[in-house]
């Protein structure tokens, strides 16, 4: 979503990296699953949905989805965090993920890192293990690789 004062010239949509953006996230990450064997996928909405399920369909993994508030139809848990426009919060449903499962966290891009740190927590917080973050556009100005701390991070395009 546009916000007043926040320049978005690098968005997903301006890059045009659909089909072999996906691709290329499949290839590199179906290398990261042999290696970690992280199930399962989880992705942000909004556009983490682009390329959280293929990737999950190609890994062998099952999708779970992390939605914006009062989405989800059954009992929540939710994280709340803060972005460069202001605050949002994230909803998984309870019992989506078991507390031991190794997952790997899919958005489309990091900017200052809140939104896949509100997903880490979020997961960690119901015992499951965070491999791995996959993001197809980081935009390094922003130094959400740091907020990340030693949390595995791909991306696929970095940006400035
Ligand atoms: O690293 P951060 O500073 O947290 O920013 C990254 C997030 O911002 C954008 O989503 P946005 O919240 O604009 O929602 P949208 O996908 O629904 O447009 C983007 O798709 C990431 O999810
Ligand atoms: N595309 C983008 N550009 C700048 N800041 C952002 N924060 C989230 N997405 C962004």
């Amino acid at each position: 979503m546009p916000h007043v004062g926040i320049p978005r010239d690098q968005d997903l949509e301006r890059c045009n990296l659909g089909v072999c953006g996906t691709d290329s996230m499949v290839s590199v990450l179906g290398d990261i699953t042999a290696t970690f064997g992280c199930m399962p996928a989880t992705g942000v909405e909004a556009r983490g949905f682009i390329f959280g399920p293929p990737i999950a369909l190609a890994i062998g993994a099952k999708f779970v989805p992390m939605r914006k508030p009062n989405k989800l139809p059954g009992e929540v848990i939710s994280e709340e965090y803060s972005l460069e426009y202001g605050t949002d919060k994230i909803e998984m449903h309870v019992g989506a993920v078991q507390a031991g499962e190794r997952a790997l966290v899919i958005d489309d891009l990091i900017a200052t890192g809140g939104t896949l740190c509100a997903a880490i927590n979020l997961l960690e917080r119901v015992g499951v293990n965070v491999v791995e973050c996959a993001c197809v556009i980081e935009l390094p100005e922003l130094k959400g690789r740091e907020r990340l701390g030693d949390k595995p991070l791909f991306v696929l395009v970095s940006s400035t």
